[in-house]
């Protein structure tokens, strides 16, 4: 079927959209091409997943989630990212009405080879932030206007973002996105991810637990669901600028 292409701005086009059911629900999963006619932009398909009737409404939970093929696919433990999704899916569909954005940037916008590269000087003891740089890469290199035009397109007045980043709150504020909230979205560390979650809360400004016990990665330490449902984190030490 010709599904006819709906231009949102020269270079982002809504391409197609359908019902999707998943284990949380049935959303509509919209797909927005970033290219030009003239063929200029990066030819990535992003995607909406959207729940209930979001047209005109206001204040409703949004995830903005940058794509990470290791964790949501292959079920990586070094990072939060794929239980960050499933969590944000269930609340959206939970509250009744919502929206995950998908953005194809992945590895906070580097992409999957320089990814791998920097998980490889993790493994030889460098954090997040160290192994982007020693590549000569930025910390973060994502942009958040594609998700600003999706949600204008999809007509949404105004969310709550689900997000541990204050920065991607600040981002889309000065794109114009009305943010009239924050809703953490903590998710218990592994013996592998704990570092990693670590360096974002004390390197990237993330708002997340302190550990009271940082879990070793190593032989022996085979991660389990109910060690990951068990460890303790303290929440009684948030980092200052917590309310908003
Ligand atoms: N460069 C790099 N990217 C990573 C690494 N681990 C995960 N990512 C990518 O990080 C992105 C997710 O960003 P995060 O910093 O985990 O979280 P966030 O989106 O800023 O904040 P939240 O909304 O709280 O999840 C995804 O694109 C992942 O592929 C890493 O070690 N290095
Ligand atoms: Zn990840």
């Amino acid at each position: 079927m010709h599904v006819p292409a709906r231009v949102i701005r020269p270079q982002l086009h809504w391409v197609a959209s359908s019902p999707l059911p998943t284990r949380h629900g049935e959303f509509t999963t919209h797909v927005f091409l970033d290219q030009a006619g003239d063929g200029t932009g990066t030819g990535k398909e992003h995607l909406a997943l959207v729940f209930g009737d979001v047209d005109g409404a206001k204040g409703i939970p949004v995830r903005v989630h940058s794509e990470c093929m290791t964790s949501e696919v292959f079920g990586s433990l070094k990072c939060d990212c794929k239980e960050q999704l499933d969590y944000a899916m269930a609340e959206v569909a939970r509250v009744g009405r919502g929206a995950v954005v998908y953005l194809r940037q992945e590895g906070r916008g580097i992409g999957l080879t320089n990814k791998i590269r920097a998980y490889d000087l993790q493994a030889r003891g460098h954090d997040t932030v160290d192994a982007n740089r020693l590549l000569g890469l930025p910390d973060d290199a994502r942009k958040y206007d594609i998700a600003a035009d999706i949600l204008e397109f999809l007509g949404v007045r105004s969310i709550h973002l689900l997000t541990n980043n204050p920065e991607k709150v600040e981002a889309l504020r000065a794109l114009g996105v009305e943010v009239v909230g924050r809703q953490p979205v903590i998710i218990a560390p592994n013996p592998y991810s704990a570092g990693y979650l670590d360096t974002k809360r004390r390197r990237m400004a993330h708002k997340l637990p302190r550990l009271s016990r940082v879990p070793q990665a190593g032989a022996g330490a085979t991660p389990s669901l109910s060690l990951v449902d068990t460890l303790a984190v303290d929440e009684s030490r948030p980092s200052a600028g917590d309310a908003e």
